[in-house]
C-alpha cells in the first residue's frame, strides 16, 4: 500500500475509534473486515496507530489544535506507529514542519494532563490510592502490555515450552510470579504455532493467571467459574483440577460462551461445563446452591485495570458507569456465594483499579455475610509457592488481605482479588 494511502486509513481508523461508541477492539475488526486487502503489517500500523491516539488522547488533542488539514490525520500523523520513513513519504512540506514542531514539545513542559493522558476523575481516584507512585503508573498505562502466555500444564511443561518456542525464533522467559506463565517480548503470530494449536499455550495475562491459581481448585471438585465469558481463567482452573471433577463455565453471555469452545477443544479439557445463565439468580444457580467446592466470581468491572491492552475505556467509562457496575457486582457476588458449601473456597475478583469495584465490595459482602471468613490473599498465594506473594497483596490488618496488582509494580494489569471460606 502506498505510504499516503496508509496514512489516510489510519486517519479514517482513527476518526471511528474515536467517536467512542464501541470497543475500540470491535471497531478495528471491523474495519478489517471492511478493507479484506491489508497486509498484516499494515494491519498492524493501523491498530497500532488507533490505540496511540487513544493511550496519548489529551496530548495530542492539545498539539493537534495547530497545524492544518482533517483534524483525525493530524491524530493519525502523532500516532503513526509504522516507520518514520514511511510516515514522511506520506506528509505534505507543512505537515513535516509541524510534525517537527510537536517533536520538539519537551514532556516537561506539558501539563500533568497532558503527561498522563486520563480523565481527571480517573486520575484523581488513582492518585488518592498511590500517591507518590502515580506518575510511575500513569506512565505504565500509556505503554503497551506485553504478551503473556499460559502454559497448560495437563499437556506440557513451562522450561519444554520456552525450548519449543525458541527452535521457532520466539524469545520466551518465565514470568516472574505466576508457575504457569511465559512473557514474549515480540508480539508473533501465535495462531500457527503447533504450541497453540495442540492447546500447550493460551494468551493469558499474568495477573489473571494468578486470579485462577488462587482459587486453588483440587482434583475431583466441584468447582463454578460464575463470570466465565470466554473462559480464560476457565481453561486455567480445569487444567488446575487435572481434568477431573466438574468445573461449571458460567455466564450471562451465550456468545462469550460460544468462544470458549475451540479454546477447550485445544486444551483437551473435558470436565468443563459451560452453560449460560439468563441472570445471576438464574435456576441452575439455587438447584446448585451449597454444593459447591469452590466459585469463582470474576466479575464485569470497568476494566480499568486493563488500560494499556484497551486504553478506549478510560473515554469510554465514567463515575456514572461505575456506579451502575457496582450494583451488579454486589448483586452477582452475592448469588454466587450460595452456591459455596460448608468450608468451600469463594474469590472476588475484577480487572479494575477503583476501590468502589473492589475493597468496598468485598467489605459490604463480608459485613452482610458473616459466615464467610475472610482469607489472607498473602498467605493463600504463599502457600501456593508464589514468590514474593506479599509484594503482591495490600490492605486489612497484614497489609495483605488482597490481591492488589498493578501495571507499574508488577508489569500486569491492574487486578483486585479477595479470598473466604465459608464457616
Ligand atoms: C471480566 S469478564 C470475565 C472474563 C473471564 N473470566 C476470563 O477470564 O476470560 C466478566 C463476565 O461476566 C459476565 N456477566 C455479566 N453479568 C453477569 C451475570 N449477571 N451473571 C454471570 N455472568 C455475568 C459477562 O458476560 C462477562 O463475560
Amino acid at each position: 500500500m502506498h505510504p499516503k494511502a496508509l496514512l489516510e486509513a489510519c486517519a479514517e481508523l482513527v476518526q471511528q475509534v474515536m467517536l467512542l461508541q464501541h470497543p475500540a477492539d470491535s471497531v478495528v475488526s471491523r474495519f478489517f473486515r471492511q478493507h479484506r486487502n491489508l497486509g498484516p503489517r499494515e494491519r498492524a500500523t493501523l491498530a497500532e496507530t488507533a490505540y496511540t491516539v487513544l493511550r496519548h488522547k489529551l496530548r495530542f488533542e492539545a498539539l493537534a489544535r495547530s497545524g492544518s488539514g482533517a483534524r483525525e490525520r493530524r491524530l493519525a500523523i502523532l500516532g503513526f506507529a509504522g516507520p518514520r520513513t514511511l510516515l514522511q513519504a506520506a506528509l505534505n512540506p507543512a505537515e513535516k514542519t509541524w510534525l517537527q514542531e510537536c517533536d520538539a514539545v519537551q514532556t516537561a513542559d506539558l501539563l500533568p494532563q497532558h503527561r498522563h493522558n486520563l480523565p481527571q476523575w480517573l486520575a484523581e481516584a488513582l492518585q488518592a490510592q498511590v500517591g507518590e507512585q502515580f506518575d510511575a503508573l500513569a506512565a505504565s498505562l500509556l505503554a503497551a502490555a506485553p504478551l503473556d502466555l499460559r502454559v497448560n500444564t495437563l499437556n506440557a511443561k513451562r522450561e519444554a515450552v520456552i525450548k519449543e518456542l525458541a527452535a521457532e525464533g520466539i524469545a520466551a522467559e518465565a514470568t516472574p510470579y505466576s508457575p504457569w506463565g511465559l512473557r514474549v517480548q515480540e508480539k508473533p503470530a501465535l495462531t500457527r504455532l503447533d504450541a497453540f494449536q495442540q492447546g500447550r499455550i493460551e494468551v493469558q495475562d499474568e495477573g489473571s493467571q494468578l486470579l485462577a491459581l488462587l482459587l486453588d481448585a483440587k482434583r475431583g471438585e466441584m468447582v463454578v467459574d460464575f463470570c466465565a465469558g470466554a473462559g480464560g481463567k476457565t481453561l486455567a482452573i480445569g487444567a488446575q483440577m487435572r481434568n477431573t471433577g466438574r468445573l461449571y463455565a458460567f455466564d450471562v453471555s451465550a456468545h462469550r460462551l460460544e468462544a470458549l469452545k475451540p479454546r477447550l477443544a485445544r486444551s483437551g479439557l473435558s470436565n468443563v461445563h459451560p452453560a449460560a445463565l439468563a441472570h445471576e439468580r438464574d435456576e441452575r444457580v439455587k438447584r446448585l446452591a451449597g454444593k459447591i467446592d469452590r466459585v469463582l466470581v470474576d466479575a464485569p468491572c470497568s476494566g480499568l485495570g486493563t488500560l494499556r491492552r484497551n486504553p478506549d475505556l478510560k473515554w469510554r467509562q465514567n463515575a456514572q458507569s461505575v456506579a451502575e457496575l457496582t450494583a451488579k457486582q454486589t448483586a452477582i457476588l452475592d448469588s454466587a456465594a450460595r452456591l459455596v458449601k460448608s468450608g468451600g473456597r469463594l474469590v472476588y475478583a475484577t480487572c479494575s483499579m477503583l476501590p468502589e469495584e473492589n475493597e468496598r465490595i468485598a467489605e459490604a459482602f463480608q459485613q452482610a455475610h458473616p459466615d464467610f471468613v475472610a482469607l489472607d490473599a498473602g498467605d493463600t498465594l504463599a502457600q501456593l509457592k508464589v514468590d514474593n506473594a506479599a509484594s503482591l497483596c495490600a490492605g486489612g490488618a497484614t497489609g495483605t488481605q488482597y490481591v492488589r496488582l498493578w501495571p507499574h509494580t508488577h508489569q500486569v494489569d491492574g487486578f483486585f482479588a479477595a479470598v473466604w471460606q465459608r464457616k
